[in-house]
């Protein structure tokens, strides 16, 4: 059977481990990587793929995954669907959904392609989970507990800000869907702390949570990217109360969003042209192979 081609786009934690989910996936090809600077200083693991700066560069590329920076996903999505290629992101700003998914879904419909958004393990596949459980407890509530763990998306906001040289935001639970941010930041020389620190709890991804930044002088030495979540429906089930269900892992947090991005990539090719969000695609489209074999097998 014909492999789909997929393009990577981006080659930070999360496109790395997406190439190895890539590779370890039975029906994909990789295409090739795009990279900012292309194929300068092109990492050894990369030596047998081409590596580029355009999209356009790559041969029969089917979908890219986006693993980028959340804050550059609509940019590049946008002009990779006009060309006609899926794209898949895991855009995780969760007040922007709704838009994103309106301005993508016109340029998609346009170019007859699909573009599958928000889409690693939240929002992603917890998303998925949170709509289950409403559908099977239709009154009650969620909490949705992050961590302990190192929020990649917070940690790459952090990394934009003038004067921050490297960052690490870890995640901590507070109880009942709260959370506290620590924030460790190394900066550039001569930057100003205090100014940092202010940029970080304006920024829209802190500046609703308790926040507390600290200056190290190496955050590599602090690192580990760890990270989980525990997810708790307690409600009822027509009119009967107490019912409880929860959702709890212990990841990686690339390695998870990776293979989220890849099986999603694999979906993308089975949707109509438009934007999607996990919980309009049919869970079994997630899967490779035999939609019988899958009913067979898992219902
Ligand atoms: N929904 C979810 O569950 C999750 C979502 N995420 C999202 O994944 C995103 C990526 O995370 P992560 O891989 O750690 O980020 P990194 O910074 O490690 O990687 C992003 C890569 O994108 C490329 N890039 C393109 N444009 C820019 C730009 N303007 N600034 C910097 N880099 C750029 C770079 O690759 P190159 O140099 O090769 O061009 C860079 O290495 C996060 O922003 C986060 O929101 C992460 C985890 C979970
Ligand atoms: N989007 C997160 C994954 C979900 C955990 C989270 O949102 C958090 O730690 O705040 C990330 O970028 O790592």
């Amino acid at each position: 059977m014909k492999k789909i081609r997929a393009a990577v786009v981006g080659y930070g934690n999360i496109g790395k481990f997406t190439l190895e989910a890539l590779e370890a996936a039975p029906d994909f090809e990789v295409a090739g990587i795009v990279r900012r600077h292309g194929a300068e200083n092109k990492p050894a693991e990369l030596a047998d793929y081409e590596v580029v700066k355009d999209i356009r560069e790559l041969k029969d590329v089917d979908v890219a995954i986006l693993a980028t920076p959340t804050r550059s996903v609509e940019q590049y999505a946008k002009e990779i669907l006009a060309l006609g290629i899926n794209t898949v992101d895991s855009f995780d700003i969760h007040t922007q959904i709704t838009g994103l998914r309106r301005s993508l879904g016109e340029v998609a419909k346009t170019h007859n392609a699909v573009s599958v958004i928000s889409a690693g393990w939240d929002p992603g596949s917890d998303s998925v989970v949170r709509t289950l459980l409403e559908a099977i407890a239709p009154k009650g509530i969620t909490y949705t507990n992050f961590g302990p763990g190192r929020s990649m998306g917070h940690s790459v906001a952090v990394r934009a800000i003038d004067g921050v040289k490297d960052a690490l935001s870890m995640t901590i639970p507070v109880g009942t869907g709260i959370h506290r941010r620590m924030v460790y930041v190394e900066l550039e020389e001569g930057a100003d702390f205090k100014t940092v620190e202010a940029a970080i709890k304006s920024d829209p991804y802190f500046v609703n949570d308790e926040t507390h930044v600290k200056q190290v002088a190496c955050v590599d030495d602090l690192n580990d990217v760890g990270h989980g979540v525990n997810l708790v429906r307690k409600g009822v089930s027509g009119k009967t109360h107490n019912q409880l269900f929860e959702f709890d892992m212990k990841i990686n947090n690339p390695a998870l969003t990776a293979q989220v991005l890849v099986c999603v990539a694999r979906a993308s090719m089975r949707q109509q042209p438009g934007c999607y969000t996990m919980i309009e695609i049919p869970v079994v489209d997630l899967l490779p192979g035999d939609r019988d074999e899958w009913i067979a097998h898992l219902v």
